[in-house]
């Protein structure tokens, strides 16, 4: 018989390799334990600065936790039960106070890593409700058929898998009381087995979207309307046809608060995850930008006027740019309300701003509150038009500092710099800052 060569058969790693005894040097913007080892730095959930740590390496950065050989001081027990598993937050393991420092130290690495420029002007973080301030949660659904059963909870991290839980202790009780007759009401819909997800929303009408694949028949509706009747909330369906609506058409538009103002928004549109942070927020804002009677002033990413009517209150001509069309349709009708001429249009920020008529205009001020990528190309074209002051707020430390790196050589300094705790109990963080020009 031929001799025919075979490789030999690749023996199983069974065994993980254990990283023993880790000393955890620093905690990076994501809330992770940062280790080195001989190869680089692994990053690792759940670990402090200073503790020792044995872990397993996973994927090419991270480290599982195994053991905790010594603790922090700043460790504290973390009070949800569901904490292990669910992927919501990610810090309740390190105290409050702590918290607090690590964001800001986060923002001031940030800025000296990638703006080059030490941050001196800090004001102590803006706090509030550190629990039950979430008002907004979307819970994930899984309808297995075979079993009849709704498995209604929070994604564990970097997984499908659902946690499924009764409680949220970071969320509204008026919605997290809603968990349990959810799970009563949602198998007995036709449509329990094409729910993507639940939105649970806090506003002056708690609200109960679900996203569907399409609309419910006469018997959902009904079932439906009984569940909002019995529970005070209103019922919003949002399927693949187009932006959530109301199952009862005669139904208002649901209104937040901001500060000395009150605004309609539609589920789906942009909310601030904090009500009373939001509020103190916008106030802090205001008096940075200090709006002058019919000073002209940008605003930029202004979602449904949160910011626009508080400082167009003040008497300043605002013109707010916004790149979701419906969202822009909600600011104008906000600002009717308040008798406010606010000069709304929808723009997309991020394209060159050439064409954009309201760009010619020289503006004394600028605001602008960007989504998580930053305004790389909209923060250069404000320096180009020299405005003498910015207020930006931000909640991706990582891209304020890039763009904060654009005004410093545009000859802007930094005034002022708070944290706004908006997510206690998680990593994000959010960041007010003020610019001015100097030359
Ligand atoms: C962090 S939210 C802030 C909204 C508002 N300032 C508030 O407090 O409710 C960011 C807003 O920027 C808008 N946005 C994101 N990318 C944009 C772009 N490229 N051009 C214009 N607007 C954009 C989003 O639709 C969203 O409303």
């Amino acid at each position: 018989m031929a001799q025919i060569y075979r490789p030999a058969p690749r023996r199983k790693t069974t065994q993980q390799q254990w990283l023993r005894d880790a000393k955890v040097v620093g905690l990076d913007h994501q809330g992770r334990g940062v280790i080195r080892t001989s190869k680089g730095v692994r990053f690792v959930a759940g670990a402090l600065p200073e503790e020792v740590v044995d872990v397993v390496p996973k994927g090419k950065w991270d480290a599982e936790l195994r053991t905790l050989k010594t603790t922090s001081e700043q460790r504290c027990q973390a009070d949800c039960r569901y904490y292990e598993r669910c992927g919501g937050c990610d810090l309740q393991h390190l105290h409050l106070a702590a918290q607090r420092q690590h964001k800001q130290q986060v923002v001031s690495e940030l800025f000296a890593k990638f703006a080059e420029h030490e941050i001196s002007t800090w004001l102590p973080p803006l706090t509030a409700a550190a629990w039950r301030y979430r008002r907004r949660l979307r819970l994930a659904c899984h309808w297995d058929a075979k079993r009849k059963k709704l498995k209604l909870g929070l994604r564990q991290a970097n997984s499908k898998t659902i946690v499924e839980i009764n409680d949220c202790l970071v969320t509204q009780t008026s919605l997290t009381q809603l968990f349990a007759p959810l799970r009563e009401l949602l198998p007995q819909l036709n449509l329990v087995n094409q729910l993507g997800h639940v939105e649970l929303l806090s506003s002056t009408t708690n609200c109960v979207i679900l996203r569907v694949k399409s609309w419910p028949n006469k018997d959902d509706s009904q079932q439906l309307k009984a569940f909002a009747d019995r529970h005070n909330v209103d019922v919003w369906l949002h399927s693949d046809d187009g932006p959530p609506r109301p199952l009862n058409k005669q139904q208002e538009l649901p209104k937040y608060r901001s500060w000395q103002s009150e605004l309609a928004f539609q589920p789906g549109d942009f909310l601030q995850a904090h009500a009373e942070l939001s509020e103190a927020m916008v106030a802090q804002a205001v008096a940075w930008l200090a709006p002058q009677r019919d000073e002209k002033i940008l605003e930029l990413y202004a979602g449904s006027g949160n910011f626009s009517l508080p400082i167009a209150l003040q008497g300043a001509q605002v013109t707010a740019i916004e790149g979701v069309a419906s969202m822009v349709d909600r600011l104008r009708y906000n600002a009717q309300q308040y008798a406010l001429t606010i000069d709304a249009r929808q723009a997309d920020l991020e394209q060159n701003w050439q064409a954009y008529e309201w760009a010619q205009t020289r503006y004394q001020k600028v605001f602008l509150d960007p989504a998580r990528a930053g305004a790389a190309n909209a923060i250069k074209e404000v320096a180009q038009r020299r405005p003498q002051r910015i207020v930006y707020v931000s909640c991706a430390p990582d891209t304020l500092a890039r763009d904060a790196k654009q005004l410093f050589n545009a000859g802007y300094r930094l005034v002022q710099a708070q944290i706004v705790d908006m997510f206690p109990q998680t990593h994000h963080i959010e960041c007010l800052t003020w610019f001015e020009r100097e030359a």
